[in-house]
């Protein structure tokens, strides 16, 4: 008897999580276990056109469904590949891919919340689905090439066992022992005729190999005319032509939909379809779909870009990463072109100049649909924004800005407007007569950015303003520099220049006649701030903080963020900035007639209040606190 082996602790669970599955999809079990027999007969036939292999005939090569009702089994044969007594433990034993960090905690949190519908769709759970409906699986398995056959059983519960066996020919066979019927689950309903046919042909369609099955059918007894007779015959479930072949305007959303969620492990439809037929000095088809909702792992570095690359229909490789730029990485899909040698490898990718021109005219597909969806269904587009909008602002800012003038037209920002979502052409073409930059401003969400002192006198003058919100927009505009010769401006940096001559004359001189005041403020700040300057900005607040020219507030605290810190301290220079017109303003100067060293308590109080606003935390609540009582106290004294 040969050794039971245990599960990896992973597969044990991701098994207990298939075994007590309340999934309502269970029949994806069978596209599942199709899907993998036809992968294992895409590596058989590649290898043979790549080696030549003289035995194997693409005629032959299929896949074969057989159910037995008394025994209650269902049997899945395909003659692909097969795995050899190492592959069966590594492949089925553990769950080697998926055995990444974020499957595992995924798992565990389906299992704390007794979730199990997301991480099953999530994750296209291949193999194990078996065991949402079967009580134990056998898998005999002959690896092309090779002379020993080897069974793998399992009853799920306890671990596994391989063992040598006989099996005639390569590939692999699959045997269900469904599970018994219940009240609620109906498991021998998956040896219906009727509903394994219906399976086959709502999921795996398109597989490009004959599944066939031994049905009854009825037929016109020979030498007859109208007398019937039932025979069984071997019938093709499957209509073979992969979908991306087929007449587009055949096809309905569901057939591309459901293309997506098998092919592409995913649980909910895509949000945009694009079918492209290209005729020409390289010829291809392209199937890509932009997914509808961002996948768990999008922005992690776990995630792989790529399109599926096959050469007339043969399937050459699996994420091709070369035919899909970085900041459209969402996309999935594949591509097919019989201009493509077989024998081309990962390493070759890169300096194929077919798949070069392949990759730009996708590029360019894939931008002109986004734009066209922009134009045709901002619902829609906003949507796409939400979902990967980041990853366009990436892209601006990556490779030192090479790509920016692909994606510009793409990038949508909050606007003070009508705090929605705008594009950078929508802005400019609303911009007011005389308004030469595009102003923005960032902070942590829409309310507290409104709220921002800054934001009034630009408001005021009736400019717009972008909001911005995620760590990298103020390094994406930076990167574009401008937008149809606009220049973007920060509104909380520097000087904004929005006074009219009168104003600023006005200005100066309340600089100049305080000047002392000023001074002495500065002084009681040292090492807090390089200036202390009356405001052009403020209208009703009192104080707010700027930062002079070169680093921004947002860009510190994106480099504090960082996981290394700021090694190097670096910081934007302050500015405090006092609102002229503030009663605060009259105050702060008859305090300061009275006692020059009184003000200094003003000035900490005023800074901290300015670094609060602008989302900073104060150095020291506690003396701030202890101000703020001191001057109330006194204030009730007065
Ligand atoms: N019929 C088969 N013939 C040969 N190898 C197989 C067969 N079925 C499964 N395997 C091997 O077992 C591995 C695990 O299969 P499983 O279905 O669990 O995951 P997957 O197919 O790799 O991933 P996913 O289902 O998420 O696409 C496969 O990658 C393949 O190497």
């Amino acid at each position: 008897m040969a050794e039971k082996k245990q599960f990896q602790a992973e597969s044990k669970r991701l098994l207990d999580l298939m075994i007590n599955s309340i999934y309502t999809h269970k029949e994806i079990f069978l596209r599942e276990l199709i899907s993998n027999a036809s992968d294992a007969i895409d590596k058989l036939y590649y290898r043979s056109l790549t080696e030549n292999l003289s035995d194997v005939d693409r005629n032959d090569l299929e896949i074969s469904i057989e159910k037995a009702e008394d025994a209650k089994t269902l049997t899945i044969t395909d003659n692909g590949i097969g795995m050899n007594k190492e592959e069966l433990e590594e492949n089925l034993g553990t769950i080697a891919k998926s055995g990444s960090l974020a499957f595992k905690e995924k798992m565990a949190e389906a299992e704390k919340q007794d979730e199990d519908v997301d991480i099953i769709g999530q994750f296209g759970v291949g193999f194990y689905s078996a065991f949402m409906v079967a009580k134990a699986v056998d898998v005999y398995s002959r690896k092309y090439g090779e002379t020993q056959a080897y069974h793998w059983s399992s009853d799920a519960s306890d671990g596994y066992v391989i063992e040598p066996c006989e099996y005639e020919g390569h590939g692999t066979k699959i045997v269900l022992t469904l599970k018994d019927d219940s009240e609620e689950e109906k498991y021998s309903e998956y040896l219906s005729t009727f509903e394994i046919e219906r399976l086959i042909s709502k999921y795996s369609d398109y597989i490009r190999y004959p599944i066939k099955m031994e049905v009854e059918e009825s037929v016109l007894k020979e030498g007859s005319e109208d007398e019937y007779e039932t025979k069984k015959v071997i019938k093709t479930l499957n209509s073979m032509v992969p979908l991306w072949k087929r007449n587009k305007k055949d096809i309905t959303d569901e057939e591309y939909n459901e293309f997506y969620k098998n092919k592409f492990n995913d649980y909910v439809d895509p949000m945009k379809v694009i079918h492209t037929n290209v005729e020409g000095t390289i010829s291809y088809t392209a199937l890509l779909y932009i997914p509808g909702k961002t996948p768990y792992n999008f922005y992690s570095q776990e995630y792989e870009k790529g399109l599926q690359l096959y050469s007339r229909g043969v399937f050459i490789m699996d994420k091709a990463s070369e035919l899909v730029p970085e900041y459209f990485r969402f996309v999935k899909g594949l591509v097919d072109s019989q201009d493509l040698s077989l024998n081309i490898s990962r390493e070759m990718l890169q300096h194929d100049r077919q798949l070069k021109a392949i990759a730009s005219r996708i590029e360019k597909k894939i931008k002109s649909e986004l734009l066209h969806m922009l134009k045709n269904d901002r619902e829609q587009y906003e949507k796409f924004w939400e979902n990967f909008g980041l990853q366009l602002k990436y892209g601006v800012y990556n490779d030192y800005g090479m790509h920016k003038d692909v994606l510009s037209d793409l990038l949508m920002f909050y606007s003070s407007k009508e705090k929605k979502l705008i594009t950078l052409d929508e802005y400019v073409e609303r911009m007011k007569e005389g308004q030469e930059h595009i102003y923005y401003v960032s902070g942590e969400t829409l309310d507290k950015i409104d709220q921002l002192p800054q934001c009034e006198v630009v408001k005021d003058k009736g400019y717009e303003i972008l909001y911005l919100m995620d760590n990298v927009d103020e390094f994406c505009l930076q990167m574009l520099m401008n937008y149809k010769e606009k220049t973007f401006k920060n509104i909380s940096q520097g000087d904004l220049n929005l006074e009219s001559e009168e104003e600023k004359k006005a200005l100066s001189d309340a600089a100049e006649e305080n000047k002392a005041l000023l001074e002495d403020l500065k002084e009681a700040l040292t090492n807090k701030v390089s200036e202390v300057r009356i405001s052009a900005r403020l209208k009703q607040h009192p104080v707010c903080l700027t930062a002079a020219e070169g680093m921004s507030f947002e860009m510190e605290k994106v480099l504090e963020s960082m996981p290394d810190g700021n090694p190097y301290g670096m910081k934007a220079k302050r500015i405090l900035e006092i609102n002229p017109h503030h009663e605060i303003f009259d105050t702060l100067k008859k305090v300061y007639a009275l006692d020059k060293e009184a003000v200094k308590n003003y000035a900490d109080v005023l800074y901290d209040q300015a670094l609060l606003i602008e989302g900073f935390s104060i150095d020291d609540p506690v003396a701030f606190s202890n101000k703020v009582c001191e001057f109330m106290i006194k204030a009730s004294k007065a």
